[in-house]
């Protein structure tokens, strides 16, 4: 597919979160769960599994940090059109694999493709520009740009912070009317239209998370990569997020995402890949998943502690700086304790 080719429409101002399948736009074919679980249907389980159509397929990638070896995937494809979650324990290397993918650090070996061309050596705008995104742990707005400028920003792909701080009118150029209709539309869908003016500094940390996203969908990507798109997300915007997230499959458009809420990865993925020390151990479909032994010795089993300890402390310091998001209410104490 051409760099510059559209493969999906500008998603509507009103069109939000959807449910329910939806055509395709460049496939004719039906998007939504239902879809992607028959397109996976006869996947094995099985790390390295081959997939009936991949967007993205990786061979014999290895990063190491000195003696360390941060990721060694010997064989892993991401089917098209459908949520797949990546998973493993913290060290895993997860964040790094999503880095070497998306260009923004380069592996000793391997080499990967994205819709049969390899991007190894490719920079990390460039990958952007052939419609594969990312978005970062710690999100990347820039706090002292209004929220509108670090949408149009977004249009250019993302080259790193350097590139971030050039100076900014150079690069909206002529086409910065077309770039702030497709910005505003796209914070119109994610409900931050009314902040556009607002430093993106003073937005909560789920509004910055909702923002990287919208920023992402600026090159009209056709897979979205998130890496955890949950952390630090308050409770109440946690349901609105997973709608989003949905919204993209619903849109054609192929999500992959880093996360350790469980719940979400369970709620939304249509299948599920494990890292542990680098490589890949385990795939297949959230049910398969949770129900496997060696993943939750890999991980889940000491993982769901850790989670319920985040998540408290989440809430707490969400508390502290919002007030409670849940209201009064939640802290009305249940009979047995009255
Ligand atoms: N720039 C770096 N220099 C040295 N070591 C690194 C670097 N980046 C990552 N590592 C190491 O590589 C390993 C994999 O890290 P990575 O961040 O990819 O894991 P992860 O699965 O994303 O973890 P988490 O879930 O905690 O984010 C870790 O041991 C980490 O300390």
């Amino acid at each position: 597919m051409p760099a510059d080719a559209t493969p999906n429409p500008t998603p509507t101002p009103e069109a939000g979160p959807t449910t329910g399948p939806t055509t395709g736009p460049t496939t004719g074919t039906t998007t939504g769960h239902a879809a992607a679980a028959a397109a996976l249907a006869q996947v094995p389980s099985e790390p390295g599994a081959a997939k009936p159509d991949p967007i993205v397929i990786a061979d014999n990638v290895k990063r190491s940090f000195g003696g360390l070896t941060a990721v060694d995937v010997e064989h892993v494809e991401i089917q098209r059109g459908v949520i797949t979650a990546l998973i493993g324990p913290n060290g895993a290397g997860k964040t790094t694999f999503f880095n070497l993918l998306t260009g923004f650090d380069q592996p000793d070996s391997g080499d990967w493709s994205f819709n049969g061309t390899s991007l190894r050596k490719k920079a990390s705008h460039k990958v952007a520009r052939l419609g594969m995104v990312r978005t970062f742990q710690l999100t990347k707005v820039l706090s002292k740009l209004t929220v509108l400028e670090n949408m149009r920003l977004g249009a250019t792909g993302q080259r790193g912070e350097s590139f971030w701080a050039a100076p900014l009118k150079f690069l909206w150029g002529g086409q910065e009317d077309e770039n702030t209709v497709r910005a505003r539309e796209l914070l119109a869908r994610f409900k931050l239209d009314g902040k556009e003016k607002d430093f993106a500094g003073s937005l909560s940390g789920g509004q910055r998370k909702l923002l990287e996203m919208a920023r992402a969908l600026m090159v009209r990507p056709e897979l979205v990569m998130l890496d955890e798109p949950m952390a630090g997300v308050n409770p109440a915007l946690k349901q609105s997020l997973l709608g989003h997230v949905k919204s993209l499959r619903e849109d054609g458009m192929t999500v992959l995402f880093v996360e350790h809420d469980m719940d979400m990865v369970r709620d939304i993925s249509d299948w599920v890949i494990v890292m542990a020390q680098g490589k890949v151990i385990a795939e297949g479909t959230p049910d398969s998943i949770m129900a496997d032994e060696r993943v939750i010795d890999a991980y889940l089993g000491a993982h769901h502690d850790v989670d319920i300890t985040e998540m408290e402390r989440e809430i707490e310091q969400e508390h502290l700086e919002y007030g409670d998001p849940m209201g009064d209410s939640a802290h009305q104490p249940r009979e047995e304790e009255k």
